[in-house]
């Protein structure tokens, strides 16, 4: 017990330790997915360190009336992908930010940056530098401010260290992010990287996601781009939930004049064209840029660029009310 962080132990009823195997309960009463997660971290990572303790295992109690038993092993969250044809479109700005909406609209969502060789969410949700603990080789999402946890191979590896590795590596890693310890984390977006290779095809043929939302700039390039992500998923079976159009139109924020840099509306058209819903515009904005490089996601505020999330976030979530509960069968 006198390992325990000082602060970990009121919630701590039983301790055991027989055979190297140490065995605790912990009330994890009243707090939110995040804090019960940061709380076993803590706890696993102070005893991790005892001599004699080869392994640790938990049983968190707690807020589960009605819910399932802390040993019966939990649903799987729903997953969906969150893809672009091209790269800098956008795609790692828009998961942040919608991850965020989400959970300020009450939903439990953890965010997986599948992006392996350029990760940018540690930074986008301002926890770069913090590692996941693991436990059995099994990890747990790293929290961050915003209440959305997240997993990236920006949190294993260091910042700016180029990472080559081949397909099956990165859809191994990818694999690891997606099956960590989510707890009761019931929506699981993923940030894939652009186009369609290995990763992309190892997310929708092993992790089958519910659907996919394909974000765009309104340029034509890419559309084009944009429109051959949508047949990917068309393909393999998962449902596009719909097209963002971002870097929507300019207004300057100096003179207020309003212009269109990458046009405006094209993404729109685009997906009337396919016959997909169009999920909403995000505007080119310096203060999009400027915050998302601080760590501080626009969606977290009251702005009119938090409420142009928002108003993307809210059509996700109804698009989510009415889709089932796991992912349709792959096709053939
Ligand atoms: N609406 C926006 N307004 C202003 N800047 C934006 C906007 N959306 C994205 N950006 C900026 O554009 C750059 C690329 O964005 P982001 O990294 O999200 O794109 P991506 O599609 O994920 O790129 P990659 O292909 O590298 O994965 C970032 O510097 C980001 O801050």
């Amino acid at each position: 017990m006198n390992a325990l962080p000082e602060g970990t132990r009121p919630r701590v009823s039983t301790v055991r330790l027989a055979d190297g195997v140490a065995t605790l309960v912990l009330d994890a009463g009243g707090l939110d997915q995040v804090a019960r997660a940061a709380l076993e971290a803590e706890v696993r990572a102070a005893l991790a360190g005892v001599e004699g303790v080869a392994e640790v295992r938990v049983a968190l109690m707690g807020d589960r009336a009605g819910g399932p038993a802390p040993t019966a092993p939990r649903p799987r969250p729903r997953i969906v992908a969150v893809g672009s044809g091209k790269g800098g479109v956008g795609k790692s700005t828009l998961s942040a930010n919608l991850a965020v909406a989400l959970a300020r609209l009450g939903h439990k969502v953890g965010l997986v940056d599948a992006d392996i060789y350029g990760p940018s969410q540690p930074r986008l949700l301002g926890n770069e530098g913090k590692k996941p603990e693991a436990h059995d080789k099994v990890m747990f999402p790293v929290p961050s401010e915003w209440g959305v946890p997240v997993l990236s191979m920006g949190h294993l590896v260091e910042p700016g260290r180029a990472i080559a590795w081949r397909g099956p590596m990165a859809s191994g890693a990818l694999g690891q992010l997606v099956e960590a310890h989510w707890g009761d984390i019931e929506l699981l977006l993923i940030d894939l990287p652009p186009g369609t290779g290995d990763v992309q095809l190892t997310m929708v043929q092993k992790h089958k996601p519910v659907g996919a939302v394909i974000v765009s700039t309104p340029q034509d390039l890419a559309l084009i781009d944009a429109t051959r992500a949508m047949n990917f998923f068309d393909q393999a079976g998962v449902p596009v939930i719909g097209m963002v159009e971002n870097m929507s139109g300019y207004v300057c924020p100096h003179c207020g004049e309003a212009s269109d840099p990458f046009g405006h509306g094209g993404a729109e058209a685009a997906a009337a064209a396919a016959g997909v819903p169009f999920l909403g515009h995000i505007p080119l904005d310096l203060a999009i840029r400027r915050d998302s490089d601080a760590g501080k996601p626009p969606a977290a505020g009251d702005t009119p660029q938090g409420r142009a999330f928002a108003a993307v976030a809210r059509r996700l979530a109804d698009w989510l009310a009415h889709a089932p509960a796991t992912a349709p069968a792959n096709p053939g």
